[in-house]
């Protein structure tokens, strides 16, 4: 398979190291690790290095591809959907954070599937990335259901010893990713605390609070989601990943702006469009987007 990754940072260069074990593969990246990559290949160190592979190349997004995966940061992905307005992909997955998909379906005229991913990675230097956790990637059409489309990414992915999960139940899951997110990152990141320590820190409240409202709004746009499953989903992740440090602390302690739009920001919008008030998720990302527009932002 022809495979573009827009926006090979950590994810999309581990991810996209990966595939190119048995694809054909291009990560659109930027200035040094760009250049390094096209130079010398891709070196995946950590849990995937068996896997790893130096065939990857990057250019810009001008030609035809089978598949196009978005990994930009969610603030990047209008300007990702611009730039893949040139490239005739077949099918475009996201595997960001937050909801982005329904930009990129309102914006691209290739099928949009949605995806999740739990592995983690890390760039560490130009051309070099590290597998900090192999975890999923679990994908499937944005509205749910059997798609021939998914099981072939799906086949492409398991091709290249990638984790993968074909799902008919993508706006579950989405949404559950939402309330975890919604509920574990801005909380780690205000209190600057590892995911584990919302166990048994009295922040812990306002964590199962956020991921509450999420469910509840999940079920205003039509989707399953109980307040049991969620807040299960966030005590199985609190204790599978508590020695993280949830991506959201990452930004704030290197100065970069969050997710926090796509995340509890999101919560707040589609909340509102039924008249409906998430008092938690509202106050968690007025308090990040203060520190963004503060002293923050290096
Ligand atoms: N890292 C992880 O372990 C995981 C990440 N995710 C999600 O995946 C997404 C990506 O995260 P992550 O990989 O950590 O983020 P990174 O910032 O490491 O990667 C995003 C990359 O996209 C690049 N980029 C942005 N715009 C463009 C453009 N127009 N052209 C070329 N390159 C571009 C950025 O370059 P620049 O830095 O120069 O802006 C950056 O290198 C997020 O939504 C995150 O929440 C999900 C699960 C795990
Ligand atoms: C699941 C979790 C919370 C793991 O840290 C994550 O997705 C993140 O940090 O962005």
């Amino acid at each position: 398979m022809r495979i573009l990754v827009f926006g090979a940072g950590s994810l999309g260069t581990l991810v996209g190291g990966l595939l190119a074990s048995v694809h054909d593969v291009t990560l659109v990246a930027r200035d040094r690790h760009a250049t390094r990559v096209s130079k010398t290949g891709l070196d995946i160190v950590g849990a995937e290095s068996a896997h790893a592979s130096p065939a990857a190349t990057t250019a810009e997004t001008g030609h035809d591809a089978d598949l196009a995966i978005v990994t930009v940061k969610s603030f990047d992905t209008a300007a990702a959907a611009e730039a893949l307005a040139d490239c005739d992909a077949d099918a475009i997955l996201s595997l960001q954070n937050g909801l982005t998909e329904e930009m990129l379906a309102s914006r691209l005229e290739a099928p949009v599937l949605a995806g999740t991913a739990t592995y983690g990675a890390r760039l560490v230097a130009p051309g070099r990335v590290e597998c900090t956790g192999v975890g999923r990637v679990v994908l499937g059409a944005l509205d749910g259901g059997t798609s021939p489309l998914a099981e072939r990414v799906g086949k492409a992915f398991r091709d290249a010893n990638i984790n993968t999960l074909v799902a008919a139940d993508m706006p579950r899951r989405r949404w559950e990713k939402l309330a975890v997110n919604a509920g574990i990152n801005a909380v780690t990141a205000l209190s600057r605390v590892e995911n584990g320590c919302l166990a048994a820190n009295e922040a812990s409240e306002l964590t199962h609070r956020a991921a509450r409202e999420t469910a509840r709004v999940a079920r205003l746009e039509g989707v399953r989601l109980p307040n049991r499953v969620a807040r299960a989903a966030i005590d199985r992740v609190i204790e599978k990943t508590a020695a993280n440090r949830s991506s959201m602390l990452q930004d704030v302690e290197s100065g970069k702006r969050t997710e926090v739009d796509a995340i509890n920001g999101a919560v707040v919008d589609i909340a509102a469009e039924h008249d409906f008030e998430v008092p938690t998720n509202r106050t968690l990302a007025a308090l990040l987007r203060a520190w963004e527009r503060g002293e923050g932002l290096r």
